[in-house]
């Protein structure tokens, strides 16, 4: 008899184990990444969808809060092949729900078929069928998830010094801790704002290039960022990761779209155009940028040739589709952050000083 049950678009329904009670719902997505599960459990990128862990056993050594990219437990609902107890007591301890026993394969192989999905969970003493199917059927579309940003953005203006005279403005749309702690860690002290902050929230700063996060969701429902990079492109050194990116380019003019099931996981590799080098990226994304408006396109993923890597001398932008922060994940590509620093100080800037 099974004690939980995950309920997918197409209209099917797996038999699972109850690991961490409760219903939930939320778009279905994998990670190939077999290693930084509290990293990714923790990622704010993750709101509002289902995680499913293709590498078959997580949670092989332990749950310690270091590794954690943000103070709670980000997806709405964790699913493995086996899970252990200390990850299964920890997200019960949260509220999380976790189910484990499924065929993951049949899992990956559904959302690489048909993309992303609607999917509801039901796990626990009482969960029923029905009840999986009724939480499938209330999921929306990530796109409807229009203000996802207040879920994971700070309230308050929070500064982490790191003592040296960069200043940078972060506009937090889900900020992973250690995109912070790696332009902190380089000397720059980072003023972390609101998802929302206006134009003159950043002026206060006076940074000397402005940051836009990763963060959840679809990026064109960021629109309070996107006026942010408008109204700075061409007098600040711009720079971003991730979902940062994806809205510095729809405001500079470009454009993203969703793509069938994305990229999660932690051996993704991406070639620089300038160089020919191959590194091995981390990477948690659904959308990618289609039209790239004034920017160069600098480095390509090899698998699928969407764009990682985006620049500008002339607006001075510098922006990265995958995580090199690396947590978890290859350090290759950690000279990013030497290089957002050098945006402040070189010759390159543009800024009106
Ligand atoms: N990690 C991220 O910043 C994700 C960006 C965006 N939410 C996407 O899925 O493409």
């Amino acid at each position: 008899m099974s004690d939980a049950y995950i309920a997918l678009a197409d209209g099917r329904v797996l038999e699972a184990r109850a690991r961490a009670p409760g219903r939930t719902r939320g778009e279905l997505v994998f990670t190939t990444a077999y290693t930084g599960y509290e990293e990714s459990l923790t990622d704010p990128s993750y709101a509002e969808q289902i995680l499913t862990f293709s590498y078959p056993l997580i949670g092989n050594y332990g749950v310690r809060s270091e590794r954690f990219e943000s103070d709670s437990v980000q997806p709405r609902a964790a699913v493995a092949r086996e899970l252990t107890d200390d990850v299964a007591d920890w997200l019960a301890g949260e509220g999380v729900p976790a189910v484990d026993h499924v065929d993951t394969r049949e899992i990956v192989t559904t959302v690489r078929e048909e993309g992303a999905m609607a999917c509801g969970i039901a796990a626990g003493p009482d969960a029923t069928p029905e009840d999986a199917v009724e939480e499938m059927e209330s999921c929306k579309p990530m796109s409807d998830h229009v203000d996802i940003g207040a879920q994971v953005s700070v309230a308050e203006p929070t500064v982490h010094e790191g003592g040296g005279d960069v200043d940078v403005a972060m506009l937090d749309c889900g900020a992973k801790g250690s995109i912070v702690s790696s332009l902190t860690d380089r000397g720059a002290d980072v003023h972390v704002l609101p998802y929302d902050a206006t134009p003159e929230d950043v002026a206060a700063v006076d940074p000397d290039v402005l940051f836009v996060s990763n963060g959840p969701g679809d990026p064109e429902n960021f629109v309070a960022a996107q006026e942010v990079v408008d109204e700075f492109a061409g007098e600040l050194p711009l720079a971003g990761i991730c979902l940062g990116q994806q809205v510095i380019t729809s405001a500079l003019g470009g454009s993203t779209e969703k793509m069938a099931f994305g990229h999660r996981g932690v051996n993704q590799p991406v070639k620089d155009l300038r160089t020919d080098k191959v590194v091995m990226t981390t990477q948690n994304h659904g959308y990618t940028v289609d039209d790239t408006g004034p920017l160069e396109v600098t480095q390509v993923n090899v698998n699928d040739d969407t764009v990682e890597g985006l620049d500008s001398d002339e607006l001075d932008v510098i922006t990265r589709q995958y995580h090199p922060e690396a947590n978890p994940g290859p350090h290759d590509s950690l000279g990013f952050f030497d290089e957002v620093l050098d945006l402040a100080t070189s010759d390159r800037r543009i800024a009106a000083d």
